[in-house]
């Protein structure tokens, strides 16, 4: 089965019998403004019969268009609704699934999947359907030929098997040319995602800006030459298709009275019919890029799809709506890179709740990988967490993660107040006087009055919004690296046991040493494993 068949399967097959019964009401009408003209052809005498014939052929017209309009739009919002259920579906799916799944598939697929693969496929919408009408319109031509000529039904066969061939190939070597530009178009994407991400940059350093261009030229070009590659063959292809239909109407005239005995109505009935078959074959033909697209969309949608993580699609078991103690025992986790891999662990933490627990360590060092280990974000390769003694496995690993609020150094922040589903406005009010926010930003509807801040400011909003959260533990990656000294003081001496008071436990990447006599524990990573270093211990080396 196609890709794109595969993709739409489930739903758009689901209650499929009265769009099948629309369909061959369709061809049936169709197909009659055929069998009417032949009819009328072979009682030209008949003054009669031809009115008779005539009525048919405009009612025939008019039910025709009406049933095709019926059926293009029942058809047309059954799929574009099945694809905008596939879509959702997908993003609950993305969302759902571990993120070392998202980060091998890579997010600019995962990133086309959802966006412009299917709105290729969207697109080739009409052309599916006026496609599979079309489809139905030869078979029921054809079963009408046998009627009055078995001579010119095998010619059809013939020559029809010849046009599937030839279209069966075109659209073979035209899908390996289209599927190679579909992937580098993926690349192209990326790369001018990278412009954007790097626009400052490149204005600064122009070697950089013209690196960037002439990569984005070289994957523009490559996805230009294989655009123009299956093009060619297609229009190859199609000419031959073409040359075939003249061959089919030409067949009937000069081969069929010399291998069998016809009568000449038979013959303008049989060029009458080839010449309405001719049409939506050349139709078919004509939709083929247009279809290849779509199924190339598919084929990412499929392939991204199937890359995600089923089991992570559970729903959280229970929530772990608090604790005591939380271990790391032996945990380990494993970067593989082309050139290596990098360990972290085993790792054995404790830490209580309502603890402040610091880690430090070098660049490289695995803090990072550690929180993510930490946060149920990297799946362990050995050892295990426990809460309260209890084991997060892979079923409990979600409702795990709700034990936490999370500050990536790298924060992404919006204006509303996504994470909460209720703000609770006068706590909101407090927390952006606490982090001396109140006179710039407000709490309008569940939102912040506005984002357009500094970096600091920004990272200042996404600890309110944390804080909303109420959750157990927050952990903060380097959060008052783009502070001032003056609000680093404020955070860590004030800020911080203001949080520890609420209840909250603290996990703070941070490399302030002046403030670690703060933290109740203070870790070090070094080359992946830890070495617990004693706070006060540290901070009174430091000022020394
Ligand atoms: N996504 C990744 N894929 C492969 N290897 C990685 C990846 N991220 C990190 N690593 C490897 O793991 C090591 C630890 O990285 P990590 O980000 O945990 O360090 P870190 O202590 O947080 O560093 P920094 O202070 O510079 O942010 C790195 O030296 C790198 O080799």
């Amino acid at each position: 089965m196609t890709h794109l068949g595969q993709l739409l399967r489930q739903d758009v097959l689901r209650a499929m019998r009265p769009l099948l019964a629309m369909a061959v009401a369709t061809a049936i009408a169709h197909v009659a403004i055929l069998t009417t003209m032949n009819e009328a052809v072979a009682r030209l005498t008949d003054a009669d019969a031809v009115s008779r014939l005539l009525l048919m052929f405009v009612a025939a017209n008019m039910l025709y268009s009406l049933f095709q309009v019926q059926y293009m739009r029942m058809a047309s919002k059954r799929i574009e609704r099945a694809i905008a259920e596939l879509r959702n579906r997908l993003v609950t799916r993305v969302c759902a699934a571990e993120m070392l799944d998202v980060n091998t598939i890579g997010h600019a697929r995962v990133t086309e999947a959802l966006g412009s693969e299917f709105q290729t496929i969207s697109q080739a919408v009409p052309t599916i359907v006026v496609g599979s009408h079309c489809l139905a319109v030869v078979l029921l031509a054809s079963l009408y030929v046998v009627t009055f000529s078995v001579e010119t039904f095998c010619l059809l066969v013939l020559i029809a098997g010849l046009q599937i061939v030839i279209t069966w190939r075109a659209g073979r070597k035209m899908d390996d040319g289209v599927g190679d530009a579909h992937d580098s178009t993926i690349e192209l994407a990326d790369r001018v995602r990278g412009l954007m991400a790097g626009f400052r940059e490149a204005k600064i350093n122009p070697v950089r800006a013209r690196r960037i261009q002439e990569d984005i030229a070289a994957t523009a070009h490559k996805v230009m030459k294989q655009r123009a590659a299956a093009n060619v063959r297609y229009a190859r292809d199609y000419t031959t298709a073409e040359s075939m239909y003249y061959i089919s109407v030409g067949a009937v005239i000069f081969l069929l009275p010399a291998i069998a005995t016809v009568r000449l109505d038979t013959i303008t009935m049989a060029a009458n019919a080839i010449s309405f078959i001719v049409y939506p074959l050349h139709i078919l033909m004509a939709s083929l890029p247009t279809y290849l697209n779509a199924e190339n969309a598919a084929r990412t949608v499929l392939n991204v799809d199937g890359k995600l993580n089923i089991a992570a699609l559970k729903p959280p078991a229970e929530a772990w709506a608090n604790f005591r103690s939380l271990s790391l025992e032996k945990l380990g986790f494993r970067h593989s890179m082309e050139a290596g891999s990098f360990s972290v662990g085993p790792l054995d933490l404790t830490v209580r709740q309502g603890e402040i627990v610091f880690v430090t360590g070098g660049n490289g060092s695995g803090k990072s990988t550690m929180m993510h280990m930490l946060l149920g974000l990297y799946p362990a390769s050995r050892g295990h967490i426990r809460v309260d003694g209890r084991t997060v496995d892979a079923d409990t690993v979600a409702s795990y993660r709700q034990l936490f609020s999370v500050i990536f150094s790298d924060n992404h922040l919006e204006r509303e107040i996504i994470g909460v589903p209720a703000v609770d406005e006068p706590f909101a009010d407090e927390l952006l006087e606490l982090l001396e926010m109140s006179d710039k930003v407000r709490i309008e509807n569940g939102a912040f009055s506005t984002v357009a801040l500094s970096g600091g400011q920004r990272k200042r909003l996404a600890l309110v919004a944390a804080l909303l959260e109420r959750k157990p533990i927050l952990v903060l990656d380097e959060w008052a690296a783009d502070q001032s000294p003056q609000f680093r003081e404020t955070f860590y001496r004030r800020i911080l046991p203001w949080i520890q008071a609420q209840g909250t436990t603290v996990i703070a990447v941070s490399h302030d040493d002046k403030y670690f006599d703060v933290a109740d524990q203070l870790i070090q990573v070094t080359n992946g494993r830890i070495v617990t270093l004693e706070a006060s211990a540290v901070s009174l080396a430091q000022m020394s």
